[in-house]
């Protein structure tokens, strides 16, 4: 998987070089590239922002920096990409998202600032790849870099070779559709709490369906939203959880 960001806070990405994904970058599983996009501009101050057009606060990101850095980036590829603009008013980021943009071969981010780029880029990008502008959560934050990292971290983990244990990707939240189960780990007493006898049995079994039970249970209290269109579920469960 190739992966370009283009960003004016290139240091925002450092967190990209550590820990599993890090790795990934160094052993060559994830090509992943950070672009400045001031080095795709001109003048001596490197201005990637101006005035908005009709008024009001704020600046908007310039088209010309970031059709050039597309054009150097993307234009004339063999292949297409899929261009990811996060955003306030974009569509909703999810697991199953994650879980399909992991199967791409290239996905180039744009981090916007200010009050946003100029609308005129996600129309000329539409010639150069697929664009699609995607919301981590109704909030807005000053950047697209703080979302960045954590699609980027979300989708590049479920791409083959970058987790040792896929194993691990199983039963983790939103997985069926359905939130994770409680973990324990050493020791079983602690400050009086008991780990479940149930995880203490040896019985695979019974501790699969404790598991699943407790999944149902969570989903049921943190996010029933979740419950109608879960795969990992039966009509029975559904008619067993409030
Ligand atoms: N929730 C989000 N807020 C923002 C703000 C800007 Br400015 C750019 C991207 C995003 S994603």
């Amino acid at each position: 998987m190739r992966a370009d960001v283009i960003t004016i806070f290139p240091e925002y990405l450092a967190p990209l070089d550590l820990s599993l994904i890090g790795q990934a970058r160094r052993r060559g599983v994830l090509d992943l590239r950070v672009h400045d996009l001031r080095d795709f501009t001109h003048d001596r101050h490197r201005t990637v922002d101006d005035t908005p057009y009709g008024g009001g606060a704020g600046m908007v990101m310039k088209p010309e920096p970031w059709g050039e850095a597309l054009d150097r980036l993307v234009a004339g590829q063999a292949s297409r990409p899929v261009l990811i603009v996060p955003g306030p008013g974009g569509m909703p980021f999810t697991q199953a998202m994650a879980r399909e943009l992991a199967t791409e071969d290239w996905l180039v981010f744009g981090c916007g600032r200010y009050e946003g780029i100029d609308e005129r880029v996600y129309e000329h990008a539409a010639h150069l790849a697929e664009v699609r502008v995607v919301s981590l959560g109704d909030y807005v934050l000053n950047g697209g870099e703080v979302a960045v990292l954590a699609m980027v971290e979300a989708i590049m983990r479920l791409v083959p070779g970058v987790i040792g244990n896929a194993e691990s990707l199983v039963e983790e939240s939103h997985e069926g559709g359905l939130l994770e189960y409680p973990v324990y780990t050493k020791p079983a007493s602690w400050r009086g709490l008991d780990v479940p006898d149930v995880l203490l049995s040896g019985d695979h079994g019974r501790i699969a369906s404790w598991r699943h039970r407790k999944r149902l249970e969570r989903t049921a209290a943190r996010r029933p939203d979740l419950l109608h269109t879960a795969s990992a579920i039966t009509s029975a469960d559904l008619e067993s959880v409030p």
